[in-house]
C-alpha cells in the first residue's frame, strides 16, 4: 500500500495543478467571492439584463467581449486546428452573434473559415443582426443552411479542423429538430474539435438534459459563470473543458443576485476545513458511532467504520448486533471499538432491546451513522425510527435506514438533531415515491426539494453527486468517477461524513467536504490503478493523502 500512497501523492499533485480531471477543467479568473457559483438560465438572463438596464453596460459590449473570450480560448486551445480552417455554424440568436464576432476576429487574424448561418436573415435582430451585417461587409464565405442544403452541407464538414457551435445557447426554449438537430448529429458524427460558445447546443442550462440532441464539446467557453446545465450529470458529460469568460458583468451585480448554486472545487474544501489544533487528542476529535450491520451484512457496517476512522474522527464505535460480533470482529480495523446489541435469533437482526443499550451508550458520544447493512425487521425498523426521531447526535441516515424512511418521511418533521440523508437513485426514488429515471431527470429539484420538504441536507449520489441543504443552496460535486459504481462506496462515504460531523462539522459542510474527497480519492485511484477494480477499502487508506492535499502537513 506504501507504493500506491507515494503514487497517490505525484499524481495528487498533477490533479490538484490545474484541477484538470477527464473532461473537466475550469479555468476561472475570477475574484474569490463569486467563483463557483453556478446559475440557471432565467438568473443569467437577469444578470444579462441588469448589467445592460441598471448599469448601462451595452448588451454589444457583453457581446464583443463573449467573443472575444471564444477567441482568444480557441486560439490557446486550437492552434493547428485554425490553420486547417474553422466552421462557424450559427443560429438565429445572440449565441449566433457571439460566434459572428468569432468569425470577425479569427477573419482580422488570416484564419480560414466559413460561417453557416442555420436561420434565414431576416431572423436576426438586435446585436446579433449589428455583427451580421459587420461580417457581411468582409470578404468571408458566408452560406445560409435551409432544410434543403443540410444533406449535402454536412457531406463538407471534414473540411474543417474546427467546429465552433454557437447555434443555441441560454436561450434554447425546445427540443431541437429538423435541421438544427440533423446539423448537430452530424458535427457530432464528424470527429473533429468542437468548441461550443456558451452551452452545447441542444443541451439545457437548467438542468444538463440533452433536449433532442445536443453537440458533444470538446470544450465550452461561457459567459461570467458556470451553468447548471454544465455541471449537472449528463451535460458535464456534453461540456467537455469548460472556460468560463468574464464579459464585464459587474460583480457586484452577481454578488447581490441570490445565486444558491455552486460547483465545488478545491479551493472551497480548503476553506471548509477546520484547523486540527495541535494539542488535539482523541478526545478532541469526537466520537462516531456507525448502527449497522447484521448477521451476513457486516461489511458496510465495517467499510462505514473505515470512513469514519479516515476521515480524522477520534474515536469509532461499530454498534451490531451480537450474532454479527464473530465476522464484524475480524473485518474492522483493529482501531474500531465495538458494542454488540442485542439480536433477534431469528431474523440475525438488532431486537427491540436494543434500544436500551444504545440510550446510555450514546451519550457523550458526537455522531451517528445509521443503516448500512442493519435490515428491515420489524424490530430493527422501530429501532431505527427511534434513533431518527430521539436521538439528539447529528446523523447520517444511509442505505437500508433510508428505506425505512421512505415509509414515512414525516418522521423527520419529529427529529432533534440535523440529519443528512445519503441517498443514491434508487433511494431517492423511493423516498419521493417516483421511479429512478424521474430522479435522474430531476436531479436538482428532487434533491433541493426532499432537503426544504425534511429540513434535512440530502446527498443526492450519482455522477455529479448534489448536496442540497433547506434553505435552497446546493452544491454539485465534480469528483469521482464510473470505478466507484461497486458495493461499499456509499458505506463508505456514509462514515466520511459521520467522521466529520463527529469532528464537529456543519451537515451541510460535512456533506460537501466528505462528497469532495470521497471522489477524489477515487479518481487517484483511477489515475494510478487504473479505471475500475479498486475497492471502498482502497479508497478510505488514501484519504490522508487527500486531507494533506487539503490542510498540509
Ligand atoms: N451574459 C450573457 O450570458 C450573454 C450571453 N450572450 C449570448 O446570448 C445567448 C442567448 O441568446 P438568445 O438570443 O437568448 O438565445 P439563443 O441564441 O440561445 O437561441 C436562439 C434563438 O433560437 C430560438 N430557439 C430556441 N429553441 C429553439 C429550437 N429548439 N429550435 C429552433 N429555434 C429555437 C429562440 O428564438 C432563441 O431566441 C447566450 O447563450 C450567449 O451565447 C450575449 O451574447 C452576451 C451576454
Ligand atoms: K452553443
Amino acid at each position: 500500500m506504501v507504493f500506491v500512497k507515494q503514487l497517490a501523492d505525484i499524481m495528487l499533485k498533477k490533479i490538484f495543478a490545474p484541477f484538470c480531471r477527464a473532461g473537466f477543467r475550469l479555468n476561472t479568473i475570477f475574484v474569490k467571492e463569486i467563483a463557483m457559483k453556478a446559475v440557471n438560465t432565467s438568473q443569467m438572463q437577469r444578470l444579462d439584463r441588469e448589467a445592460i438596464e441598471d448599469y448601462g453596460i451595452a448588451g454589444l459590449i457583453l457581446m464583443e467581449n463573449a467573443g472575444t473570450g471564444v477567441f482568444e480560448a480557441i486560439q490557446r486551445h486550437y492552434p493547428s486546428e485554425l490553420k486547417k480552417g474553422t466552421l462557424i455554424v450559427a443560429g438565429p440568436g445572440n449565441n449566433g452573434g457571439d460566434g459572428f464576432v468569432v468569425a470577425r476576429k479569427l477573419h482580422q487574424k488570416g484564419y480560414p473559415l466559413e460561417v453557416w448561418i442555420l436561420s434565414s436573415r431576416e431572423k436576426f435582430k438586435g446585436d446579433a443582426l449589428v455583427n451580421l451585417k459587420i461580417i457581411e461587409k468582409l470578404d468571408l464565405t458566408i452560406r445560409y443552411i435551409l432544410d434543403e442544403d443540410v444533406a449535402s452541407a454536412t457531406k463538407e464538414l471534414n473540411r474543417f479542423g474546427l467546429i465552433i457551435d454557437a447555434i443555441f445557447g441560454t436561450g434554447l426554449k425546445r427540443p431541437v429538430e429538423g435541421r438544427f438537430k440533423a446539423i448537430i448529429n452530424a458535427i457530432n458524427e464528424a470527429q473533429i474539435a468542437t468548441a461550443s460558445v456558451d452551452i452545447p447546443s441542444g443541451l439545457s442550462s437548467d438542468t444538463g438534459l440533452p433536449l433532442g440532441t445536443a453537440v458533444k464539446a470538446d470544450l465550452t467557453i461561457t459567459m461570467a459563470l458556470p451553468k447548471i446545465g454544465h455541471i449537472l450529470s449528463p451535460g458535464a458529460f456534453y461540456t467537455g473543458e469548460l472556460e468560463i469568460v468574464d464579459i464585464g458583468i459587474p460583480v457586484k451585480a452577481i454578488k447581490d443576485a441570490d445565486i444558491k448554486g455552486e460547483l465545488l472545487d478545491k479551493d472551497t474544501i480548503k476553506g471548509l476545513m477546520k484547523e486540527r489544533p495541535p494539542w488535539g487528542h482523541k478526545g478532541t476529535f469526537g466520537h462516531a458511532v456507525i448502527v449497522a450491520g447484521s448477521r451476513g451484512k457486516t461489511g458496510a457496517a465495517a467499510l462505514a467504520a473505515h470512513g469514519a476512522l479516515r476521515a480524522g474522527s477520534g474515536l469509532v464505535t461499530v454498534a451490531s448486533p451480537k450474532c454479527a460480533q464473530d465476522t464484524i470482529s475480524k473485518i474492522i480495523p483493529p482501531e474500531v471499538m465495538t458494542l454488540w446489541l442485542s439480536d433477534a435469533a431469528q431474523t440475525g437482526e438488532v431486537s427491540e432491546k436494543a434500544r436500551d443499550e444504545l440510550i446510555e451508550f450514546l451519550e457523550k458520544k458526537k455522531s451517528v451513522v445509521l443503516g448500512p447493512g442493519i435490515g428491515l425487521s420489524l424490530a430493527s425498523k422501530e429501532l431505527q425510527k427511534w434513533l431518527i426521531t430521539e436521538c439528539r447526535l447529528p446523523m447520517v441516515i444511509d442505505a437500508d435506514a433510508l428505506t425505512t424512511l421512505s415509509e414515512d418521511l414525516s418522521i423527520l418533521k419529529e427529529k432533534k438533531a440535523p440529519r443528512v440523508l445519503t441517498p443514491h437513485p434508487g433511494e431517492m426514488a423511493r423516498l419521493m415515491g417516483c421511479s429512478t429515471s424521474e430522479v435522474q431527470e430531476n436531479r436538482l429539484h428532487m434533491a433541493t426539494s426532499l432537503s426544504k420538504d425534511t429540513d434535512s441536507i440530502v446527498v443526492l449520489k450519482g455522477a455529479r453527486t448534489i448536496i442540497a441543504e433547506p434553505s435552497g443552496r446546493f452544491s454539485v460535486n465534480p469528483t469521482g468517477n464510473s470505478g466507484m459504481g461497486q458495493g461499499g462506496m456509499g458505506d463508505a462515504l456514509s462514515g466520511i461524513i459521520g467522521g466529520l460531523l463527529a469532528q464537529g462539522y456543519t451537515p451541510y459542510d460535512a456533506a460537501r467536504i466528505g462528497v469532495y474527497v470521497h471522489g477524489l480519492c477515487a479518481d487517484i485511484l483511477k489515475k494510478v490503478k487504473g479505471p475500475f477494480g479498486f475497492t471502498a477499502t482502497e479508497l478510505c487508506e488514501i484519504l490522508p493523502t487527500v486531507w494533506k492535499q487539503l490542510v498540509g502537513c
